[in-house]
């Protein structure tokens, strides 16, 4: 594919010897990259959402380990790993759904755990390198093998942000969307708004307006409207966390999107890579749901909308049923009608 405005959209880039992540907090009014220089700093970052989506979140935090092994070798440089567990810690521990965190700070772990004495720091950072261009290169693959089963012709709808600003590049759902849409196989994209943070209206559009993809917006409420006249062929989402029998953690309403899409005949495809699977959990009721502060709801634009005196519930994410999910995409290869023996039987491939 030629380059595109996609290929020029990184969440997360090191540079000069410092963590660059492009704040989606102030997106799409305001492009700023905040500059960072401690593990502590990219913790804060991936608690406030300044960057977000479970691939990015763990890219971020592989580098911020590259920043704490800096540090801890500047102050000691023969006590330096008894030092940097904590900073590991801290990272780890940013966020609790998307196991892409804990699995790119366990790999970096890893790599700490093999280095020989000397400066640690080329050692992480090339593997640092090696998990955002790794990430890219699944999304691409997950882009041809999900746009290879959208028939022609069709909309599709998404929910949240699983494009280049959710990964290292390119994108997750949005990946196979872009893929099928320049292979001609998509009249319309839909994306839902996505509240309360609004990944859709902010995000997902921003980017899809970018690449010259004809997106429509709507409100979360509308989409069993939209799904009820036979338009949409796919709902197309990205996820945080699928459990060992293909039960998949996603942005809040993409269960109610998945029941919408059996009762009304229309494709659910989860897409995904292979750090995404967490076969430690047999199913999704064992995954960690984040709730994040209420003013995420009450407010708007940072303004209180809500009446005064309202609580708020706000879970970032929902499980969806394996039995909901029609197909999950992985750079490995495609679960058609995913459970235990499926997704084992991709990970031994
Ligand atoms: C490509 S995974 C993106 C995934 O992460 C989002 O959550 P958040 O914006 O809170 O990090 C959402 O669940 C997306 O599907």
């Amino acid at each position: 594919m030629s380059e595109h405005a996609h290929d020029r959209i990184r969440a997360v880039v090191w540079n000069d010897d410092a963590l660059e992540l492009l704040d989606q907090r102030l997106l799409p009014a305001v492009e700023r990259r905040l500059r960072l220089g401690t593990a502590a700093g990219v913790a804060q970052a991936i608690r406030d959402m300044v960057v977000r989506g479970a691939p990015a979140i763990g890219i971020a935090a592989a580098y911020g380990v590259v920043l704490a092994a800096r540090a801890r070798f500047a102050e000691a440089p023969a006590g330096w790993r008894a030092r940097i567990g904590a900073d590991l810690d801290l990272l780890a521990a940013a966020r609790p759904t998307a196991v892409n965190l804990s699995w790119a700070v366990a790999r970096m772990r890893a790599t700490i755990e093999r280095a020989p004495e000397g400066d640690p720091c080329p050692r992480l950072l090339a593997e640092a390198n090696a998990i955002l261009a790794e990430d890219i290169a699944a999304n691409r693959r997950m882009g041809a093998l999900g746009a290879a089963l959208i028939e022609a012709g069709g909309s599709v709808l998404t929910h949240c942000n699983a494009g280049s600003l959710a990964t290292g590049g390119f994108g997750t759902a949005l990946g196979v969307i872009r893929t099928a849409h320049a292979a001609g196989r998509i009249d319309a994209v839909y994306a839902g708004e996505t509240r309360p943070w609004l990944q859709g209206a902010r995000l997902t559009a921003w980017e899809l307006v970018r690449d010259g993809i004809p997106v429509t917006l709507l409100a979360d409420g509308a989409a069993a409207y939209l799904l009820c006249q036979g338009r949409v062929r796919w709902v197309i989402v990205g996820a945080d966390r699928i459990a060992a029998n293909g039960d998949t953690a996603n942005k809040i309403g993409t269960y109610g999107l998945a029941v919408l899409a059996r009762q009304h005949g229309v494709g659910f495809m989860v897409v995904a890579p292979v750090s995404t699977i967490d076969m430690s959990l047999a199913d999704g009721a064992g995954i960690p749901i984040e709730e994040r502060p209420a003013a995420e709801v009450l407010d708007l634009a940072g303004a209180r909308v809500a009446a005064a005196g309202a609580g708020a519930w706000n879970p970032a994410f929902d499980v969806t049923p394996a039995a909901l999910i029609d197909a999950i995409v992985t750079e490995r290869g495609v679960v058609h009608a995913p459970d235990a023996a499926g997704m084992a039987a991709l990970l031994a491939g």
